[in-house]
């Protein structure tokens, strides 16, 4: 139930269940009575108004009007354009809606308790503007529960953006499987209290359409996930390697390491500058330390073939020499994560990077940027591409690195296409040496051997899901200290 269908992948399940014999019309129905069934609880028998569209998402609104005068609510129901625009199951549905049809305009609110929004839905195609854009104005100027068919008018099931102007909805009702909208930013703050219908449509039309977005969770993950070994040792869980930076620019390595060896592998060593080592060493404790001086430091410290994966980028420094180090890490022949100032470092010349990265396809790099990171290494996928899901995918062919496009709804996206989104990350979360903690959870899951994108997912989880368990006051260094309770939850 994870996977996400994007507007176009939606309409073709309908097209697929309609296709296997199940009725149009009968998927309307079951659409409208879904929302009646979650609009009846509201307003307390207030008068509820619902705003009809043009389209398939205005006929799940006739829809809806029926069943909630039938179970006894007064109802009013506006149309936007001429009821002669409606075709095919919305037109079917117009004509069994029995009382008046009022003209969509801002005049058509006055009185209502509870508003249904059924104006666009999957078929959103331009920005809305007009008497849409008048009323949708309206109705988030009332204080009355708004429940949104599909989506709220105006966002963009596909990327969650709003397109012109959009509802705030106190509650959503959805088909069949979420979208990505539902779950990216604004979008999953204009959605409210989210809710999936079953409405007919059956669950194999998903191996015809094999999505490629899906909601970031355990089920994404859990069976890659490293499980220690009753008789194992700490050389089987594998040795992390974290880079530091100089003597004024230690700490965020130490949260990075901190957070690999919470997470489970089995060593953490920090590679450090030799002027920085009185600093890390004054520090340090279960994490063990060694000394990487210049290039030719780091190289000599990543010989050991047991140290089987690197992060380098936390407090590193914007330079040449930031570069030149994580070229060096990526010719070592090892799971590598470059965040912060090694994504920085390359944006004079991006494809030095990803010329690095595909050296060695076989082995998984991760690239962690934020969108200001993002747009310096993939400035024309940042112009050009729909939405978050693309541009990280986008991102990830180009690079050939499994890309956590960070936010409050990261994207972590694979060369091959898959694309996992979080949703469930608190505000609190954005604070200083937050995504240190990320690199270094996402570090310790490769040492342990998790593949590229499910030790991405699995990380950008983890870290949401400890924020949450800490909630407001919450410092980078809680995280680590959080993780053991969710690990024992998985
Ligand atoms: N069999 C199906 O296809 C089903 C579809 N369902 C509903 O159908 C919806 C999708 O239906 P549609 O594809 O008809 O799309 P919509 O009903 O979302 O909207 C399409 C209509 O709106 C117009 N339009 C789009 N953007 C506009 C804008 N900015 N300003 C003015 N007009 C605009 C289009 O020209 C078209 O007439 C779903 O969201 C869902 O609510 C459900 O009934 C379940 C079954
Ligand atoms: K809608």
């Amino acid at each position: 139930m994870n996977e996400l269908l994007t507007t176009s992948e939606m309409s073709r399940a309908d097209a697929l269940a309609i296709e296997a014999g199940v009725a149009g019309e009968a998927l309307m129905e079951n659409a409208g009575r879904a929302v009646a069934a979650a609009t009846l609880a509201l307003g307390r028998g207030a008068e509820v108004v619902v705003l009809c569209g043009p389209g398939n998402n205005g006929g799940d609104g006739f829809v809806a009007a029926r069943h909630l005068a039938c179970a006894g609510r007064r109802v009013r129901v506006a149309l936007l354009g001429g009821r002669d625009r409606l075709k095919g199951d919305a037109a079917l549905m117009a004509s069994r809606w029995e009382g008046p049809i009022e003209t969509l305009q801002p005049d058509c609110l006055k009185g209502a308790g509870v508003v249904v929004d059924a104006v666009f839905g999957a078929g959103l195609s331009k920005p809305i503007e007009g008497a849409a854009a008048a009323v949708v104005a309206a109705v988030n100027a009332m204080t009355v529960p708004v429940v949104a068919v599909d989506v709220p008018s105006g966002v963009d099931g596909t990327t969650g953006e709003v397109r012109g102007a959009a509802v705030r909805a106190a509650r959503t009702v959805t088909f069949f499987r979420l979208k990505p909208g539902h779950l990216l930013m604004p979008g999953r703050s204009l959605c409210g209290d989210l809710r999936l219908a079953d409405i007919g449509i059956p669950g194999v039309v998903l191996d015809t359409i094999r999505p490629s977005i899906r909601a970031n969770g355990p089920q994404l993950w859990r069976q890659h996930f490293p499980a220690p070994q009753a008789d194992g040792h700490k050389y089987d869980r594998g040795h992390a390697v974290v880079v530091s930076g100089g003597p004024w620019n230690t700490g965020a390595a130490r949260l990075a390491a901190g957070a690999a060896l919470r997470i489970g592998a089995g060593l953490v060593t920090v590679a450090s500058p030799t002027a920085a080592l009185p600093v890390n060493a004054a520090h340090l404790t279960g994490v063990m330390l060694t000394e990487a001086e210049g290039l030719d430091g780091l190289a000599a410290a990543l010989q050991d073939s047991r140290r089987n994966a690197v992060l380098l980028g936390p407090a590193a420094g914007v330079g040449e020499e930031t570069a030149a180090r994580a070229l060096v890490a990526l010719a070592a022949a090892r799971p590598v994560v470059l965040d912060a100032d090694a994504l920085t470092s390359f944006a004079e010349d991006p494809p030095r990077l990803f010329e690095a990265i595909g050296a060695d396809a076989g082995r998984p790099v991760l690239l962690t940027p934020h969108e200001g990171e993002f747009r310096r290494l993939f400035p024309d996928i940042a112009e050009a591409a729909p939405g978050r899901p693309e541009r990280a995918r986008r991102a990830a062919a180009r690079s050939g690195a499994v890309v956590i496009l960070k936010g409050a709804d990261t994207v972590v996206a694979a060369p091959d296409g898959r694309v996992a989104i979080n949703a469930d990350a608190p505000p609190w979360l954005a604070t200083a040496g937050s995504g240190d903690v990320l690199g270094g959870m996402a570090l310790g899951l490769l040492a342990q051997g998790m593949a590229g994108f499910e030790a991405a997912s699995a990380a950008v989880w983890l870290h949401g899901a400890a924020a949450n368990r800490i909630g407001r006051g919450l410092i980078a260094e809680d995280l680590p200290e959080a993780l053991p309770a969710i690990l024992a939850d998985l």
